[in-house]
């Protein structure tokens, strides 16, 4: 079993992403910040194997830090989600970045998400600046919404067909590229990027 751990600010969507990702749905309106941490398992199929992903969902709010960090050290996979229409939630992760690297083990796989990609007209992030961004830190990216399911599968996929290649790497196979695999089965929420 692998553990993978949500992280971003508080209203990003972390919450949401996972019930999205779990159950298939969408629950609008009123938002309940989550308190402190809790988990979902699923299991999930890559390269015909089963593989059980233990998925913690993490509280952004800053007062509940310290509870979550506590959590990073055991996580082999984090996902690190920003809200393409609130900017502080993207200056934010740089610092969140600093974060994982002094709490997270060395080789834990990072996947940065630009999430809300449904809300265009209140984009304030283009996608370039997400993709930019993930490139100077070298971690795969891509655009999700938890409220219509865009790549929200496609995230947690390529990070257990990541962990999956690393602990069973056969000698003859090509070692598996994380960014190409994403590059070719993402969908691009297209027309809206730019304003
Ligand atoms: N339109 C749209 N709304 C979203 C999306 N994801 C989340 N929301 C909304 O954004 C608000 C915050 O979502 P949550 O999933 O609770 O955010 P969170 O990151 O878990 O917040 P904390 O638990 O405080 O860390 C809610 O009102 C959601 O309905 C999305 O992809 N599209």
């Amino acid at each position: 079993m692998w553990q993978t751990i949500l992280v971003g600010d508080s209203g990003v969507g972390k919450t949401s992403l996972l019930v999205q990702f779990d159950q298939g749905k969408f629950i609008p309106g009123s938002f309940s910040a989550t308190v402190g941490i809790g988990f979902t398992n699923k299991v999930v199929t890559v390269d015909n194997v089963k593989v059980k992903l233990q998925i913690w969902d993490t509280a952004g709010q800053e007062r509940f830090r310290s509870v979550t960090h506590a959590y990073y050290r055991d996580a082999q996979a984090l996902l690190l989600l920003y809200d393409i229409t609130n900017k502080s939630s993207f200056d934010n992760i740089r610092a969140w970045l600093t974060e994982i690297h002094e709490y997270a083990q060395q080789d834990v796989v990072i996947m940065l998400l630009g999430n809300k990609a449904d809300m265009a007209s209140e984009r304030v992030i283009r996608r370039d600046e997400g993709e930019k961004l993930a490139r100077e830190h070298s971690v795969p990216f891509m655009e999700t919404s938890a409220k219509t399911g865009v790549n929200v599968e496609l995230a947690f996929t390529a990070v257990a067909k990541e962990l999956k290649h690393r602990a069973v790497q056969h000698p003859n196979e090509p070692k598996f590229q994380i960014h190409e695999y994403i590059e070719s089965q993402k969908e691009k929420s297209s027309c809206c990027s730019y304003f």
